[in-house]
């Protein structure tokens, strides 16, 4: 049988720390957490209140989670960020960045010192946590561009159509396509077309604002959604981006059509604005894709409204 001396010595190997904590934010008794690469020492804690020692926002946070654990019964697992500079009076060996941990916390069927308490696991997950937000941002973009892909573009519309109907700020769309790029990689090789597509990209992010949404809908066809903005000021941005790109790829490179007529690289583009009359985020892209395909037969090089 375990004796109560090795039980204590296994509550202190704990690779994870484990907190008892009142109902009222009281810090009972910690136990384990001992590796300082993972976790700062948090012994100072017991006695305490999490309403004194964490930041307002944060302590609401914890001793609300707290309440629902007490309330539910069952195993709660949230994730959280915390830093030692987020908790008065900890040590700063430990690790410098701030944690991400998974809590996972649960009622004791018994209360301590007449209260009731929680057990709350806290295990550092940041390495996971990078990598899930690498693996995130790396399903989003375009590989070529750094842009967003179709995907998040797909998101984006569908946050942006209800926020549309919901709240009516305006949501202007933009579709864009290349001009000649085929001829482009004929001539000149594929090399130059992927830097035309490139340069069309850095063209949008210096021009559009940080929170107008530029996406690689595909090869050469690009889609942006510029939030507050009504059709006629998309309709003067898109303008910009085209004489932009119009003056950064002109005379770059020798191009010919069959009939001998030089070319130069530009871009068509399409511009709607979401409306009342649209069951979904589909229908406008439509229409600007609509809108895109008469700037072609209108003869390259243009913006046109639906
Ligand atoms: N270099 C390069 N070319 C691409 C890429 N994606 C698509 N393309 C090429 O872009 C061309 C797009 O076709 P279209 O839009 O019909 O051709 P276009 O010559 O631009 O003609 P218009 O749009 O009518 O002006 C095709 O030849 C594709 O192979 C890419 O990532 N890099």
């Amino acid at each position: 049988m375990i004796d109560a001396e090795q039980m204590t010595a296994v509550l202190a190997a704990l690779p994870d720390p484990a907190f008892l904590i009142s109902r009222n934010g009281r810090y009972v008794a910690i136990y384990g957490g001992q590796d300082e690469r993972y976790y700062h020492d948090g012994s100072s804690l017991v006695g305490q209140y999490i309403s004194d020692i964490i930041k307002p926002d944060k302590a609401a946070w914890f001793i609300a989670t707290i309440e629902r654990a007490l309330a539910s019964k069952v195993l709660l697992i949230e994730e959280y960020e915390l830093s030692n500079k987020d908790v008065n009076g900890l040590p700063d060996e430990g690790p410098s960045e701030p944690i991400w941990f998974e809590g996972r916390i649960k009622a004791l069927d018994f209360k301590i010192d007449n209260e009731d308490v929680v057990l709350w696991v806290a295990s550092n997950i940041s390495q996971r946590h990078e990598l899930e937000t690498r693996l995130r941002a790396q399903s989003d973009t375009d590989q070529l561009t750094g842009l967003f892909n179709r995907r998040r573009l797909k998101r984006e519309l569908s946050y942006h159509f209800n926020a549309f109907r919901r709240h009516g700020y305006a949501v202007s769309l933009l579709m864009f396509d290349l001009d000649h790029l085929k001829l482009l990689n004929d001539t000149c090789g594929h090399h130059a077309g992927d830097s035309a597509i490139r340069k069309i990209a850095q063209i949008c992010t210096e021009t559009l604002r940080q929170t107008d949404i530029t996406c690689r809908f595909g090869g050469d066809e690009f889609v942006v959604v510029l939030p507050h903005l009504t059709l006629e000021h998309a309709t003067v941005t898109a303008e910009r981006i085209r004489t932009s790109v119009e003056q950064a790829l002109l005379n770059t490179h020798q191009l010919h059509t069959q009939e001998n007529m030089p070319v130069s690289i530009s871009i068509s583009i399409g511009v709607t604005q979401i409306s009342p009359q649209d069951g979904s985020y589909e229908q406008a892209l439509k229409r600007a894709d609509s809108a895109l395909y008469q700037a072609k037969r209108g003869g390259r090089n243009q913006v046109v409204t639906a």
